[in-house]
């Protein structure tokens, strides 16, 4: 459905270059929520807005549906970008214009016929619920309802994807739960493609089937949400996974119990956590583990569980218990002293 292929993108301002995309290649599948994930500069926009063009790649292609963007003249590509909408991290509303008019005026300009013009605005703005706002301005609607504004106006266009450029991060935790669920429906019930890009871990984990992890311009891992979550493999998505502030062991405590064993954290997919393991190692092994912190994170489909533990014993049992664990498809990660 979509294909980047080699993609770079080279920006020059003055003597300075920056490379804010280092040959990167993913596709995405028709139907999935493909999200990628990285730090503040890592490239993400600059890959999400050459996915329609908005940025010409420097180099490489960029298929949807196995027609490549980069080769096409105007009106074609035109016609191409028309399968592909897309929701901003600001929203992007006309601020003097009401919502009918922010969801109609694209149309207009795509001389979509009249009589279907107006079956369209209220359809969508229907199903993003807020066929009862057409007629107010953008200033007297809160952030999420701005966002739904903008998703009506993107799918009225009827696109086979939509690409989203950080469409929760203005907004607070409980509006950013109500746009996620829209984002879910609209791929479910419309079958909708959906590309997204964040900073949020949580947005990744909530509705994405696979993810992408960005570092420095490059893709520097990807797979399904589940394997990334589970088995980490980049220094920069064990950043991610593991940066979670209720498993943060304070410095303080962190010296006086790697004195007394090793710290380290334990991540497994909801089936095997209800395997006693903790017991089985002491049982098995001459180990003392005790429990730092745990936790159960939902991802869409599936759940994982999460424990941080110091583990006393002699280094060879130590060592053995951790090898029993990993045999289980228990990912065991040290945490540094
Ligand atoms: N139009 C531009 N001109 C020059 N440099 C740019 C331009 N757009 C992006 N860059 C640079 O490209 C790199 C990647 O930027 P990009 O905005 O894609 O990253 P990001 O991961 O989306 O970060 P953020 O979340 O902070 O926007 C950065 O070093 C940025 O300064």
């Amino acid at each position: 459905m979509i294909e980047l292929m080699n993609v770079t993108k080279t920006f020059t301002t003055g003597k300075k270059t920056v490379e804010a995309l280092k040959d990167v290649s993913l596709r995405i599948k028709k139907g999935e929520i493909y999200g990628v994930i990285g730090f503040s500069g890592a490239g993400k926009s600059t890959l999400i807005r050459c996915t329609n063009l908005l940025e010409r790649p420097t180099e490489g292609e960029v298929l949807i549906d196995g027609v490549d963007l980069t080769k096409l003249k105007k009106g074609q590509l035109r016609k191409e970008r028309s399968k592909i909408g897309m929701i901003f991290q600001h929203f992007n509303l006309l601020s003097t214009a009401t919502v009918y008019e922010n969801v109609a005026r694209p149309l207009k300009l795509s001389k979509v016929p009249k009589h279907e013009i107006n079956e369209r605005v209220e359809k969508y703005l229907k199903i993003v619920g807020l066929e009862e706002k057409q007629h107010v301005y953008p200033a007297q609607l809160s952030g999420g309802q701005k966002q739904r504004v903008a998703i009506a106006r993107a799918l009225a266009q009827e696109p086979e994807v939509l690409l989203s450029d950080e469409a929760t991060s203005a907004l607070d935790p409980n509006t950013t739960s109500s746009i996620l669920e829209l984002l879910l429906r609209v791929n479910k019930e419309l079958g909708i493609t959906i590309f997204l890009i964040t900073h949020e871990l949580d947005v990744i984990q909530r509705i994405c089937d696979r993810v992408g992890v960005m570092h420095q311009g490059e893709l520097v891992e990807e797979g399904s949400v589940i394997d990334v979550f589970t088995k980490p493999q980049h220094p920069q998505t064990k950043d991610f996974v593991f940066d979670d502030a209720n498993f943060k062991v304070p410095d303080s405590i962190k010296k006086g119990l790697s004195a007394t064993g090793r710290i380290i954290s334990l991540t497994f997919i909801g089936s095997s956590s209800s395997e006693p393991f903790l017991a089985a190692i002491t049982k098995k092994y001459e180990v003392v583990p005790s429990i730092l912190a745990g936790g159960i994170d939902q991802l869409k489909a599936n759940s994982v569980g999460k424990l941080l533990i110091h583990l006393q014993g002699d280094t060879a049992e130590v060592e053995k218990a951790i090898s029993y664990l990993e045999e289980r498809e228990i990912t065991v990660e040290e945490v540094a002293s």
